[in-house]
């Protein structure tokens, strides 16, 4: 089965009020799964799934759906519609927060009290060992906080009469990525044990104490540039993150085994393609290949937890965030995250049949979330808060 996917893609009409994600450069060929196959078990879009999970850990997810998702065993559910709702919500959401004066912003930012919940300024975070600066802000909600299972973190006025609808998309998102996790589990050669305890879900609960979390993005209008970029490259710390982006500029770099899909050629009606600019030409050396935002998709991907928890057999890809490209660079880019990550006191270590990795120390999913998002926010901090990226560029399966 090629990576690539032959299904139609659907009117660009909705992101309408953008400039267009232009068809002249290269993009990461991701699988697109159906949500509402998944919630009735088609076994091929299952299989499809679990390719996209093994082989590249980035798919989208199309949520045009009619079957409920399950929240949880009291009958709640949600749907693809609902969590398509709830995150344009809160894309108008945090640009009344983003508006806010940088000063009352920065009361926001946790970093001395290590807690990576909150916020960080422009600039305020290292993506490379050079010590190079970033070209975003965040705003981190932490699960825990919204459905009362720590105390409340202080928060700006203008975020907290949406409490409600934080709820509303951290249960979605959550179901989302249990979905996702189940399917992965039944896959996996999890060992008598960990079969018994419930997989991957059991891992997992909402209602235990994790790191999840809620994030806000914004980058302003940016020239392309070969220095620096808006995100540095990275994995993500977690298990499963759920992802909605509307402006080009996210990069996947792609393993020598999957060839990104070329520009699309020009129909004869149309005018022909101009050349993609230099900049954009070498953003796409080594692999790197962008990924085209679509409506009514979020996009999926695996994070450094699920490739310790399978000794490598799933992917956790490296990633980053460059200047939107073609007339995109001109727009203020916002994107809208979920991290779903294991449990706080979750060991990171093989839950397979199998050898384990030999000699690595292993660490519960809070140390390890925390050495990774904190470390980012030292200017010498990047040699020490790296995940699995080693594994993310292996060609083949590759010990953790
Ligand atoms: O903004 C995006 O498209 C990606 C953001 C991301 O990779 C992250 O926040 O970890
Ligand atoms: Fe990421």
């Amino acid at each position: 089965m090629p990576h690539s996917d032959i299904s139609p893609l659907p009117c660009r009409e909705l992101f309408s009020d953008l400039p267009p994600f232009p068809d002249n450069i290269p993009t990461a060929p991701l699988l697109r799964i159906s949500l509402e196959k998944l919630l009735q078990h088609d076994s091929e879009e299952e299989e499809r799934c679990w390719k996209a999970c093994c082989d590249l850990g980035f798919f989208y997810l199309d949520l045009h759906t009619s079957s409920p998702i399950s929240l949880d065993d009291k009958n709640r559910t949600a749907s693809g519609e609902t969590l398509l709702q709830d995150a344009d919500q809160l894309f108008e959401v945090m640009k009344g927060f983003y508006d806010l004066d940088i000063k009352e912003k920065i009361k926001y930012d946790f970093k001395d009290q290590g807690s990576y919940f909150g916020y960080k300024g422009y600039g305020e975070g290292f993506i490379d060992k050079q010590g190079t600066r970033d070209r975003n802000e965040f705003y981190n909600i932490s699960k825990d906080d919204i459905l009362g299972l720590s105390p409340p973190l202080p928060s700006p006025a203008v975020l907290n009469p949406h409490r409600a609808l934080y709820k509303s998309y951290i249960h979605s998102s959550h179901a989302v990525c249990m979905l996702i996790a189940s399917l992965i589990s039944l896959r996996l050669p999890l060992t008598h044990e960990s079969r018994a305890a419930g997989g991957l879900p059991a891992l997992h609960n909402l209602r235990a104490r994790s790191g999840d979390q809620i994030r806000f993005v914004k980058a302003p209008p940016q020239e392309p540039s070969l220095r620096g970029v808006a995100l540095g490259e990275h994995t993500d710390f977690g298990s499963v993150t759920v992802l909605f982006n509307r402006l080009g500029g996210l990069q996947v770099r792609l393993p020598p085994s999957i060839a990104p899909a070329p520009a699309r050629p020009s129909s004869s009606s149309s005018p022909p393609l101009a050349a993609a600019s230099d900049v954009e030409r070498r953003l796409c050396e080594d692999g790197w290949a962008y990924v085209r935002p679509l409506p009514r998709h979020c996009i999926v991907n695996l994070g450094d937890a699920l490739v310790k928890f399978s000794n490598g057999l799933l992917r956790s890809n490296i990633h980053r965030v460059v200047a939107p490209p073609g007339g995109q660079g001109g727009v203020t880019r916002y994107s809208l995250v979920y991290f779903c990550r294991p449990e706080d006191d979750v060991l990171l270590k093989g839950v397979v049949e199998g050898e384990e990795g030999e000699g690595k120390e292993v660490v519960t999913a809070k140390e390890w979330i925390l050495r990774r998002a904190l470390g980012r926010r030292k200017v010498d901090g990047w040699a020490g808060s790296g995940g699995t990226e080693g594994v993310s560029m292996r060609g083949g399966g590759m010990r953790v």
